[in-house]
């Protein structure tokens, strides 16, 4: 039997091409076939005009060129190139990445598709891959440079912890130019501890199942973290509640059900680090209830059976409960 059909996982790493889940974003290398995105999206000036080494005009050979020169670069350790890819949807927003050019610390770089800005997205990815280099590759430092003009790339620093180290005068070689930038730097160290700050949430959560074996899957709802990613019905834990009572709590108030405590039978637990909080949540099963479940949130509902699982997108937390819950079922 593998590791992984033991219950074991490495870390693996995004030299072998392992992707990093973030909250609502898939990590994963460049593959030739996002040519055509690339170009659909950096061919935008708004999009480029700070950044060194992007053309404008941008076109598919230049995606390709890309797509190729920054697959070598994996292969020989010196770089990395990443595909934003939304859990929601499969599609291609953005890219993140670092290069080891200069002195063997990580250089960070990243940019977002212009229909994407304003979502948080370049900072969710630059956490989760400060984590990786930090935790998982052991870098102890990584930095990154930022045109002068390029305000949205500085917030992103500032909320990643990174500090100005210093001005230096770098090459622009797509613009014919170089530039005075300021060059921001983290420490791992630092990182860590500010890391290491964050809350333990204590979520619980249900598997209703019904006669069929199908387990009911909600949608997040519009305007919260995730939204439209299918999760367990559940809940915070409120001070002073425990997890059942919060749990019978929640599937009234988002389901309008009526559950006993005594129906909740504890089936597994989800223990997941989101990189501003850490989760963790128990999932019961339920099999009796009172009512018939409607949407009372706004939320999609739907009974999947847990061979289907797989197909549809969760948050990360839940992607190891999908495997329990088949075998379970
Ligand atoms: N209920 C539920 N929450 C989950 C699942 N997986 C998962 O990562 N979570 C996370 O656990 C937290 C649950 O909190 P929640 O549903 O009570 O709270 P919320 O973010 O909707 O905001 P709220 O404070 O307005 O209620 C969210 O951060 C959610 O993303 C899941 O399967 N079910």
């Amino acid at each position: 039997m593998s590791d992984e059909e033991q219950g074991c996982w490495s870390a693996g790493s995004v030299w072998r091409g392992q992707p990093l889940l973030s909250a609502r974003l898939k990590l994963r290398p460049l593959r030739a076939d996002d040519a055509p995105r690339l170009a659909e999206l950096l061919d935008d000036w708004e999009v480029v005009k700070h950044t060194a080494a992007i053309p404008h005009p941008y076109t598919l050979a230049d995606g390709e060129t890309f797509v190729a020169a920054m697959e070598v670069k994996r292969q020989i350790r010196k770089g990395m190139a990443l595909a934003m890819e939304r859990s929601l949807d499969g599609v291609v927003i953005g890219v993140i990445g670092f290069g080891l050019e200069t002195d063997g610390t990580p250089e960070l770089g990243w940019w977002v598709g212009r229909e994407y800005w304003g979502q948080g997205y370049a900072t969710e990815a630059a956490r989760r891959l400060v984590r990786h280099l930090f935790d998982d590759l052991g870098y102890p430092s990584a930095w990154a440079a930022a045109h002068p003009d390029n305000s949205a790339s500085r917030a992103v620093m500032d909320k990643l912890g990174m500090v100005l180290a210093k001005h230096q005068r770098i090459g622009q070689p797509a613009r014919g130019q170089s530039v005075v930038m300021p060059v921001y730097t983290l420490d791992a160290e630092d990182w860590g501890r500010a890391h290491a700050a964050r809350p333990t949430l204590l979520v619980a959560a249900a598997a209703l199942i019904d006669v069929d074996g199908r387990v009911l899957m909600a949608t997040r709802p519009p305007g919260k973290m995730m939204s439209g990613l299918w999760e367990f019905p559940g809940g915070k834990v409120h001070a002073g509640e425990t997890p059942e009572a919060a749990l019978v709590r929640e599937l009234d108030e988002e389901l309008g059900i009526d559950v006993r405590q005594s129906c909740l039978a504890p089936l597994a637990f989800a223990s997941h680090d989101y990189d501003t909080f850490h989760l963790l949540m128990p999932l019961y099963a339920v099999r009796q209830w009172h009512g018939d479940p409607v949407a009372r949130e706004g939320q999609g509902l739907k009974w999947v059976r847990p061979t289907r699982m797989g197909d549809i997108p969760m948050p990360p937390a839940d992607i190891p409960l999908v495997a329990l819950l088949r075998d379970w079922l």
